[in-house]
């Protein structure tokens, strides 16, 4: 009798729990898309995960876990492979979307998608830069700001800064043991970017900012939960000491400036400190200082990560990592001898380490993904985005799908050999009105930085095995700790 009393107590208990379950799993989708009405139907399939969490959950865990992309595979699993799938992410209702024709078509259609950034991005990044602005005033500012980074003439004036930094790097580094190769590359990149914008500043205060920004990065990408001990609590934190430097750099360049009217550079800086709009509007303080936060992020994060993975890469290819060389030795013996340092034209010539290049930014897919939010009702590949809802245009999915890119997740710049991927394939930097500004000078970086290290240098890494972390962005766990040595005459 008492045997069949616990059976029947556990199967009420095992009812219940399903029954709460599949309630609670329903929540959302009886919340947000009751007001679609007959439209729900048109939605992709997928679900809405847990209240107040979504999918996040899961979406947290593959990323921890380093199983990046079961997350999506899990969908798929479920719901068939439509490379469109609905979901509840960063606290809203939302379509990933994964495939190169759906990607392409949320990223250039301006009249149907605006930035849809989740809020904690927003608060960290700043309300007034490229994550919360769009039309007439994106445009304006992206034109005025995206100048001082693109074309032959600037370009090639900011090469000579870039090289002396890296050859300088790559000595010290020689010279210290044991380093973290990730966190040295990010703070020269970083010295890049603070050249190009604010025509550069003292060391300390620029390793203070560097070490503020990988703090920010933590929290851009974690839940948005403010309370001491989590990392968007500390991102805040970090973003608040950002802008208190930026402020007293800005106060500071303003005051110079009163006594200075005359100046024979301008920089970044400067750029937004004149600028104007057709209304004779200028930038107020808080609006440069956000527009600064951005760029500086923006321009040497990824720069600092690309060149990291690729160096990487090529230790661990030696084929590539010949042939890589051997271009790069050939480019110097055709020098005249009065040359000094890379030029323009050379760095069209290395076709051989430009594979590489795209072949790193595709394995490694440095920005997962960016967010959008539908204006109004849009349809993509077949379904409905109702307007409000968020986007989350995948770039993993288009670089990692096999039938453009077969054997997706190895590393193989022969794969470029007589290959251009059709439009929407190939997405490392973006695409659309928001295309990155900073696609050239980034490549022009990467290239100086190998051309000294293959030509020179050798990495061994401390522990090769170290797993990997994909949060905020892919990085070995240990941030690549290793040792630079000069290559003997005997390895050239
Ligand atoms: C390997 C290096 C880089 C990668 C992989 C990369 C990737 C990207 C991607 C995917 C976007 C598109 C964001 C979107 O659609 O919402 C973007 C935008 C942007 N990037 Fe880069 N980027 C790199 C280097 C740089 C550099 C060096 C700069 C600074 C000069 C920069 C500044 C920006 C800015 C300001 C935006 C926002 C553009 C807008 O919203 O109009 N990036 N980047």
């Amino acid at each position: 009798m008492m045997g069949w009393g616990l059976l029947v107590v556990g199967l009420c208990c095992v009812v219940v729990f399903l029954i709460v379950k599949w309630v609670l799993r329903s929540v959302n989708e009886w919340y947000y898309e009751r007001e679609l009405g007959e439209r729900r139907y048109e939605l992709p399939p997928g679900d809405l995960g847990w209240p107040f969490i979504g999918n996040m959950w899961s979406f947290l865990g593959a990323f921890k876990c380093s199983r990046p992309d079961s997350f999506i595979s899990n969908f798929a699993d479920r719901y068939g492979n439509s490379g469109m799938y609905k979901a509840h992410m960063f606290g809203n209702p939302s379509i990933i979307v994964t495939t190169a024709e759906g990607c392409r078509k949320v990223l250039t259609d301006d009249e149907a998608f605006k930035p849809g950034w989740p809020s904690s991005t927003m608060h960290l990044i700043g309300k007034h830069s490229f994550v919360a602005i769009f039309d007439e005033e994106h445009r304006w500012l992206r034109k005025l700001t995206s100048a001082p980074v693109n074309g032959h003439e600037v370009l090639s004036l900011y090469m000579r800064y870039i090289e002396d930094n890296v050859v300088v790097a790559l000595e010290k580094w020689a010279g210290m043991g044991k380093i973290e190769f990730l966190t040295e590359l990010r703070k020269l990149t970083f010295r890049i970017i603070m050249y190009i914008f604010l025509s550069s500043e003292s060391e300390q205060v620029m390793e203070l900012m560097e070490r503020e920004y990988t703090i920010l990065n933590y929290g851009v990408r974690a839940m948005a939960i403010n309370i001491p001990g989590f990392a968007y609590h500390s991102a805040l934190k970090a973003r608040k000491r950002l802008v208190a430097v930026l402020q007293s750099i800005v106060t500071a360049r303003r005051e110079w400036r009163t006594k200075n009217p005359v100046r024979a550079k301008k920089d970044m800086m400067d750029a937004l400190m004149d600028a104007q709009d057709d209304k004779g509007r200028r930038l107020r303080d808080e609006e440069i200082i956000d527009v600064l936060v951005m760029y500086l992020n923006a321009g040497h994060e990824s720069s600092g990560h690309i060149t990291m993975w690729a160096t990487l890469f090529l230790q661990n290819h030696p084929d590539v990592l010949k042939q890589a060389q051997a271009e790069q030795e050939e480019i110097v013996k055709k020098r005249g001898p009065d040359q000094k340092g890379v030029m323009l034209k050379e760095i069209h010539e290395m076709v051989y380490l430009d594979k590489v290049i795209d072949e790193t930014l595709r394995v490694v897919t440095f920005s997962l993904t960016v967010f959008r939010e539908a204006k109004k009702d849009v349809r993509v590949c077949g379904y409905t985005i109702p307007k409000g809802w968020k986007v989350l245009v995948w770039f993993r999915g288009v670089h990692f799908d096999p039938e453009t890119y077969p054997d997706p997740t190895k590393f193989d710049p022969s794969r470029w050999d007589g290959f251009t991927p059709k439009a929407g394939n190939f997405l490392p930097f973006g695409g659309g009105s928001r295309l990155c500004p900073g696609n050239d000078l980034a490549k022009i970086e990467i290239s100086i930085f190998l051309h000294h290290f293959l030509l020179n240098y050798q990495l061994e890494r401390h522990n090769p095995g170290s797993p990997l972390m994909y949060l905020p962005h892919n990085r070995p766990k240990d941030n690549c700790l290793g040792t630079i040595t000069r290559r003997s005459a005997h390895q050239k």
